[in-house]
């Protein structure tokens, strides 16, 4: 007996230490998912602030947080005699508000993640208040297009992000006729599709045409999901001849190039094909949505009469649009090139006017970085630089101070960033500070005022390449909450990206 004991010792003792460093490496591997998705060491709290943005008003109160989601709201006057009912954190006069949806960003991960990429794209995300952000198709590589090229997606997003993400896909000529191609695109969660009437800029994400997005529309109606259409048609332009008035250097001569008929164009074409959604036609159940809206003149007129006349259809535009306008916009500064372009100051005047109306519905940053290179500063020729606005991280900040001059509200920023951005994509559980909604909250002093400068902790890959650097904005982010973690507070993210993928059902 004492032999044979002798003889398994070496084994026992083996197996213990196995089973001593799987126990240990377990439980701290449960302790890290823990501790280090959230910079608090607690999922049960209450949030009080003097001004919470619900979507019954603004109130004096508290939002109770549950393991990732709001489960009671109270309001000051029924708060008094409740004291002492677990961790609080009070935000005194800061706002709490919803966490912004941006149905717009590239993050050009996988494949171009020098670009920008999902951790930095994400932190920079948090850190503006941004709670889920929508990735278009392009500008990483390989395109997202596929069953197979989402999936790199989902390989490169997974882990690496630090809010929410959901996913676009790319509706080009290649998978247009393949109805079969597409439905397991979205089958996989795409939350919907998005394609281009002019050259993208990306070489796999050829434009498509009227008859790709008519197959495109009808294949989405079957999954009540929208088609965002980047609304620009090439007109042979009448006014804009290669010849010395038009230096490259001068906005005015890419103005030119992309003028308001391009996208009226467009709008004009597709109001044609989203007939097809209204009830009892061959697109019933879809839904068409005009990114980027910059014109407001006949563009905007059309968009209005369909809308009228009951189609589905919804458009967004930029903070870039409202902030700038084309005057001001310097000799051989390329950061302000984008597609369509920023045109002048009435017309920029129009936009805040259709948006304070309705006529616009939401908004999104269209972040579309690039490597410096790529924009071409010192050369500052417009007409090849990269089209692209580098805004992330500031929408928020330039929506409010920009919005000042027209009585912006916090209700209203709500609505534009939170609440239309999620029935866009389909999500009722997030988009307002409501019991039973994910705790997708951030904090903010509407009143702060800050520079954009090197001492500003920035996060999105690129910052000398945004528009808004040099600038002075109000309205700084203190804290981010996405499902209860807190993600981002003060210049400091939490040491786990914990953000969900987020897939259509
Ligand atoms: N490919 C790409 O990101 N293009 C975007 N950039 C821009 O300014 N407008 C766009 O559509
Ligand atoms: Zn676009
Ligand atoms: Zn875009």
């Amino acid at each position: 007996m004492d032999h044979f004991l002798w003889r398994i010792l070496p084994l026992l003792a083996l197996l213990s230490s196995f089973l001593y460093f799987y126990f240990q490496n377990s439980s701290k591997l449960l302790q890290f998912s823990h501790s280090d998705c959230s910079l608090l060491p607690y999922n049960h709290y209450w949030i009080t602030s003097k001004s919470i943005v619900t979507p019954r008003g603004v109130i004096s109160g508290a939002v109770e947080v549950k393991e990732g989601n709001i489960v009671s709201i109270v309001k000051e006057e029924d708060w008094q005699g409740n004291s002492k009912r677990g961790h609080i954190i009070d935000y005194g006069e800061a706002v709490v508000m919803p966490g912004l949806i941006d149905v717009h960003a590239h993050l050009d991960d996988p494949g171009r993640a020098e670009w920008e990429g999902f951790p930095s794209g994400t932190k920079a995300a948090a850190a503006g208040g941004i709670t889920m952000l929508i990735d278009m198709p392009l500008n990483n590589f390989p395109s997202t297009v596929s069953v197979e090229t989402l999936r790199l997606k989902l390989e490169a997003a997974e882990k690496n992000i630090y809010v929410d993400v959901g996913f676009w896909g790319g509706l080009v000529p290649e998978n247009a006729f393949n109805a079969s191609s597409l439905e397991a695109l979205l089958s996989a969660g795409v939350l919907g599709l998005k394609s281009f009437m002019c050259p993208s800029g990306i070489n796999d994400f050829p434009m498509t045409n009227a008859s790709h997005i008519k197959e495109g529309l009808s294949v989405l109606a079957k999954f009540r999901r929208p088609l965002l259409v980047h609304a620009e048609i090439q007109q042979d332009s009448e006014n804009y001849l290669e010849d010395d008035a038009n230096d490259p250097r001068h906005y005015s001569t890419y103005l030119k190039t992309r003028p308001p008929s391009w996208e009226e164009a467009a709008i004009r074409e597709l109001l044609t094909l989203s007939k097809d959604t209204g009830i009892g036609g061959s697109a019933e159940g879809a839904h068409l949505h005009i990114v980027h809206l910059s014109d407001s003149g006949s563009s905007l007129q059309l968009l209005k009469q369909a809308k009228r006349s009951g189609d589905s259809v919804t458009v967004e535009t930029c903070p870039h649009y409202l902030a700038f306008s084309a005057e001001e916009i310097e000799d051989g500064d390329t950061r302000f090139k984008c597609a369509p372009p920023i045109r002048n100051a009435a017309n920029r005047e129009a936009l805040w006017k259709a948006l304070l109306e309705g006529d616009i519905d939401m908004l999104s940053s269209d972040h579309s970085p690039t490597m410096p290179e790529l924009k071409l500063l010192n050369e500052g020729n417009f007409l090849k630089a990269w089209g692209g606005i580098s805004s992330l991280q500031f929408v928020l900040p330039v929506t409010w101070s920009y919005g000042q001059k027209y009585g912006v509200t916090l209700e209203q920023l709500a609505l534009w960033w939170s609440e239309r951005p999620a029935k866009l994509v389909g999500k009722d559980s997030k988009g307002a500070i409501e019991v039973g909604k994910h705790a997708d909250i951030f904090v903010w002093e509407p009143n702060t005022d800050f520079d954009l400068n090197d001492d500003l902790p920035i996060y999105i890959k690129h910052p000398s390449i945004s528009a808004y650097m040099g600038t002075k904005l109000s309205g700084k982010v203190l804290t981010t909450f996405v499902r209860g973690n807190l993600v981002y507070k003060e210049g400091k993210h939490a040491s786990a990206a914990c953000g969900s993928l987020i897939l259509a059902k």
